[in-house]
Formats: structure tokens, sequence, C-alpha cells
């Protein structure tokens, strides 16, 4: 089955589908362990942890499709992978799409920002016309290899131009061939059922911690139309504050003690890897004569 059918089973049984943001290849190991069954590779957190910038439409389709690459070679579940505005016009957009089907990703999103596209929880944004994002996705659609890889349209329109038009630009992406919908930075709960009515296909609320939408619960968002959950970056939220305080203390202190006990320990490490197995396989193919 094609990574892009399993999402879409997962998206048609789970109510909904809560979907980990998992910043490289180990983080998703550790999200399928805890239970995950689909993850996301954020494009904030791309420019971010793997170039040290922010995210406004400085990385490229290069940067993204490799980080992708890592994560679906090291773990089997679908992964959904932020293309941004999908890097230019038309014939970019398709190979965008040739390019993360090659990767072994299941489904994209993409935005109906400008070119130079801002964080979704940020002030300033603009949107291009919808008919404009309407040919975006026509371009996505057409460029896909399996007709399950999933193209999932975002609107970031909300605060720009309102809700009545958000809405109407779901149910227009849906209708130039968008399998879902990305509501984006949504103030209200009942946005996603505005959204959910007048488009038809599955909607995704982004739980981003620090944004413009409240941390709703799960089931909370299932009784508004919600599909798909996403925590884009939570654990790499996590893992940053965990990293100050290990700098801290160790430039504090002289030594690590104070912050030892914080730590994942080796022996957890070699569990998510695998490692003895590796181990294993290294001593009996090169065993020695003893
Ligand atoms: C989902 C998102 O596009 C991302 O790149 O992870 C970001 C998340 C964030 O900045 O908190 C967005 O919502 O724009
Ligand atoms: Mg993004």
């Amino acid at each position: 089955m094609s990574q892009g059918r399993k999402f879409r089973e997962l998206v048609a049984s789970e109510h909904p589908l809560q979907i980990a943001g998992t910043i490289n290849a180990y983080m998703a190991l550790m999200a399928k362990a805890a239970g995950f069954k689909a993850l996301y590779l954020s494009g904030g957190g791309v420019a971010n942890a793997s170039f040290g910038l922010p995210d406004l439409a400085i990385t490229t389709l290069n940067d993204v499709a490799q980080d992708a690459e890592r994560i679906t070679g090291a773990v089997d579940l679908p992964l959904l992978v932020d293309i941004d505005v999908g890097w230019g016009g038309a014939f970019n957009i398709g190979r965008t799409i040739k390019t993360m089907e090659r990767a072994g990703v299941a489904a994209v999103h993409m935005e109906d920002q400008v070119a130079q596209k801002r964080c979704g929880h940020r002030p300033n944004k603009e949107v291009v016309s919808t008919s404009e994002m309407q040919d975006r996705i026509k371009a996505a659609v057409d460029a896909r290899q399996d007709s399950n890889f999933v193209i999932m349209a975002r609107t970031d329109a909300l605060a720009v131009e309102g809700l009545d038009a958000a809405v109407e630009r779901a149910a227009a992406y849906a209708e130039a061939g968008a399998d879902m919908i990305f509501a984006e930075a949504m103030t209200n709960l009942n946005h996603y059922d505005r959204i959910k009515a007048a488009c038809g296909v599955p909607v995704l609320a982004n739980m981003t911690e620090f944004g413009q939408t409240e941390l709703y619960h799960k089931a909370q968002l299932a009784e508004h139309g919600v599909d798909m959950v996403l925590y884009p970056l939570s654990a790499f939220r996590a893992a940053n504050a965990a990293a100050v305080k290990v700098f801290e203390a160790i430039l504090r202190d002289g030594h690590q003690n104070a912050v030892v006990d914080t730590m994942q320990t080796r022996s957890e490490l070699y569990d998510y890897l695998n490692y003895h197995q590796y181990e294993q396989k290294l001593d009996a193919l090169f065993a020695k004569d003893k």
C-alpha cells in the first residue's frame, strides 16, 4: 500500500488523526515508539533546526526534501511535509510534488501565501488570489504519479481577509482538486465547522504553541469537524528548552551532574535505534577467530 493511501486510511479511521512533528529521523523513531501513527516535517522546523534560520521563505525544495528523506528512510509511518508555497510556478510545483513522492512522503501541504511567506501565526501575511492558488493546486495534482498521494491546501486567509473569505477559499481549493484543507491560525472552534461544511473534505487543525490558536483537546476539535490535529513543533520546543538548561548548568556548575537525571540514557537511546541488533549483526558477519 502506498504511503499516500496509508495516510488517507488513517484520516478516515482515526477521529481525529494526531500527527506528530518530528524534526529529524531520531525524533521520528521516538514518536513512532510513543504510538503516533503519522508524522510531520515542519517547514519552520527545517529552517530553524537544520539551518538556524527563521521561517521566512529562505529554505528551498532540496533543503526540505533532504530532511524528509532522512525521516522516511528511518521510519515507515506516513509523513506529511510542509512545502510552503510550493517553491515557484506551475513547473516548480510539479517538480516539488515529484521530488516529495520519490522521497517516500505521503502528503504535502501547500499554502496560499505570497512567495515571500511568513509563519502562519505572525502578523502581516499576504495571500495570492483564489484563482492563483487554484492554479497552484491544479499543478500539484497534475504532477503526482500516485493518485493517492495527498495534496493538502492550506489557507492563511483568516487573518488577512476574514472568516467568510477563508471559508470560500477552502471550498474553492477543494473544487480545484485539493484532497484536504489545512485551516491555518483559526481563532475559534466554530471556524472549523464553517470550513468543513464548505469544503467537504478532511480538515486539519494546527495546534502549534504560542500562536493564534488555543490548544484544544482532540475530542473538542473532532466535534467541530476536524479530522487531523497537528503538533508541528511541540517536541522541538521542549527539546530546545531542555538543551538550554543543560548548557547553562554545565557552564554554571562546571559539570553536568545537576542535569544528568533529565537526560535520555545511553540504553534508552540504543533501544530506539535498535543498536544491539546492529552490533550482533556485525559480530555474526565478522566473527573473530579466537
Ligand atoms: C505549521 C508551520 O507551518 C510549520 O512550519 O511548522 C508553522 C508552525 C509555527 O510556526 O508555529 C505555521 O503555523 O506557520
Ligand atoms: Mg510552515
